[in-house]
């Protein structure tokens, strides 16, 4: 368990990627714009202690726990190792780091070296840093290999000769030759079958105990979370959302998004089990251009609206993705007359038509009847399409729907379970300014 000072002080890491912009944007001379995989996240992990960081595939977590490793070159922001500046080491003390903290990675198939015999592959290490003589480097790796399950007579045997979960325990024996103080586990039981998962965690946890070990759990699964950490970060589009001790994460959620992830685990009753299979709804925005003020907006049931607008929340998200649809032009108004039998021409419709072209689109785009006073705002936005004034549709809602959600960036506060979001915001006043 956790105590006293962190082992691993994370503050402010950002990694962008600029690789991934396309030969037509480079051709056109476009301004590269990055992938924002990790962008501002803030944590410390103390000794002895597993924190686990969870999110959806694609959030940044294995970014955040290869950068901190030093695996990547951060973009920006400090990581300090045992007080020590990770990005500054160098020479011997980078080396110590390189033993020091190591990680096991996801695919038990595809991170062994099929060449190699997993005597050798779990000796690499040692070799590498040249400890001992070769014969206590032999000694050592026969005790690791019975230490985590394994017997020391399969050592001249080669991976593809081993179960999956055979696998991790080789690849977990690897990352412990160097006696190291920190692991990073970044998806240690996704590639195996749920019956051997918890064997390899109950190992897992084991190791820890016996050797004093620290731990970052990168998983999107909840449930492996919940079985070994002790605190967890919940991450959305490379920003932590919310941190806290496991049992508060777990049962006080605060933001939406930890509350919409709990809500897709799939639970053990029968009658709960289609219910808990739905996956929070939406699109998961680009990283190349997240939403402005909190990520997940675009996304959560609990958008903040105006003060001065009595609106219920779903009706809230349809005009709020309605809106979203506009500023990306993301609607086809020349195809709205094939159903009313008016022409779009030159990017209008006729005034006579216009009735009938608002009538047409707001049943292609809302799928609800709305309050009256919201549904004359939005046939006001639609009636600014009849004409193509996408902007001046946009500036409709806008003006009257915009939210605190998009307008400030909630913090991530500093106590043992802080939540960014606006609705956990101190001061009532603060949030709708
Ligand atoms: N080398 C890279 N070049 C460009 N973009 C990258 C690179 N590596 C990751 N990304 C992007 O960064 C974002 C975060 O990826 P990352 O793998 O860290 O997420 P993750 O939460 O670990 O997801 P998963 O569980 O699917 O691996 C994604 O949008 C991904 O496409």
């Amino acid at each position: 368990m956790s105590s006293g000072q962190p082992l691993v002080r994370v503050e402010e890491l950002q990694k962008y990627f600029w690789e991934q912009d396309s030969i037509l944007d480079r051709l056109l001379g476009a301004e590269p714009v990055p992938v924002r995989a990790v962008d501002g996240v803030s944590f410390d992990i103390y000794r002895g202690e597993t924190l686990g960081l969870v999110g959806e595939s694609g959030c940044g977590k294995s970014t955040a726990g290869e950068t901190l490793l030093r695996l990547q070159e951060p973009t920006d922001g400090h990581v300090e190792f045992d007080e020590h500046d990770v990005y500054e080491l160098a020479g011997s003390e980078l080396t110590e780091f390189r033993r020091d903290a190591q990680v096991v990675f996801q695919d038990p198939f595809s991170s062994l070296d099929p060449r190699m015999t997993i005597g050798e592959i779990v000796r690499q290490p040692l070799d590498v840093h040249n400890v001992d003589t070769v014969e206590k480097r032999r000694e050592r790796v026969r005790e690791l290999l019975e230490r985590v399950g394994l017997s020391a007579d399969q050592l001249d045997r080669y991976p593809h000769e081993f179960s999956g979960g055979q696998r991790q325990r080789i690849g977990i024996a690897r990352a412990l030759a160097l006696e190291p103080e920190f692991l990073v586990l970044d998806e240690p039981t996704s590639a195996l079958d749920v019956s051997v998962q918890a064997q390899v965690l109950n190992l897992l946890d084991e190791l820890q105990a016996e050797f004093d070990l620290t731990y970052l759990l990168i998983s999107h699964d909840l449930s492996v979370i919940r079985h070994i950490c002790d605190r967890v970060a919940v991450m959305y589009l490379g920003e932590i959302v919310e941190i806290g001790p496991v049992e508060a994460i777990f049962e006080e959620p605060k933001h939406p998004y930890t509350e919409a992830l709990l809500e897709s685990v799939p639970r053990a009753t029968t009658d709960e089990r289609e219910r808990d299979r739905e996956t929070i709804s939406g699109d998961v925005p680009s990283p190349r251009d997240p939403p402005s003020g909190c990520r997940f907006r675009t996304r959560c049931p609990k958008v903040i609206p105006p003060d001065d607008v009595e609106i219920d929340q779903e009706e809230y998200r349809a005009i709020m993705d309605l809106r979203e649809r506009i500023e990306r032009r993301d609607i086809s108004l020349e195809s709205v007359g094939e159903d009313g039998g008016f022409e779009f021409v030159d990017g209008a419709v006729s005034e006579t038509d216009l009735p009938a072209f608002v009538t047409a689109l707001k049943t292609r785009v809302i799928d609800r009847t709305l309050a009256p006073e919201h549904d004359e705002v939005v046939e006001e936005a639609l009636a600014e399409l009849a004409s193509s004034n996408w902007e001046r549709a946009a500036d409709v809602l806008s003006s009257r729907y915009e939210s605190v959600c998009e307008r400030r960036r909630p913090e991530l506060g500093e106590e043992s379970h802080p939540a960014a979001c606006h609705l956990h915001d101190d001061a009532e006043e603060s949030i709708r300014r």
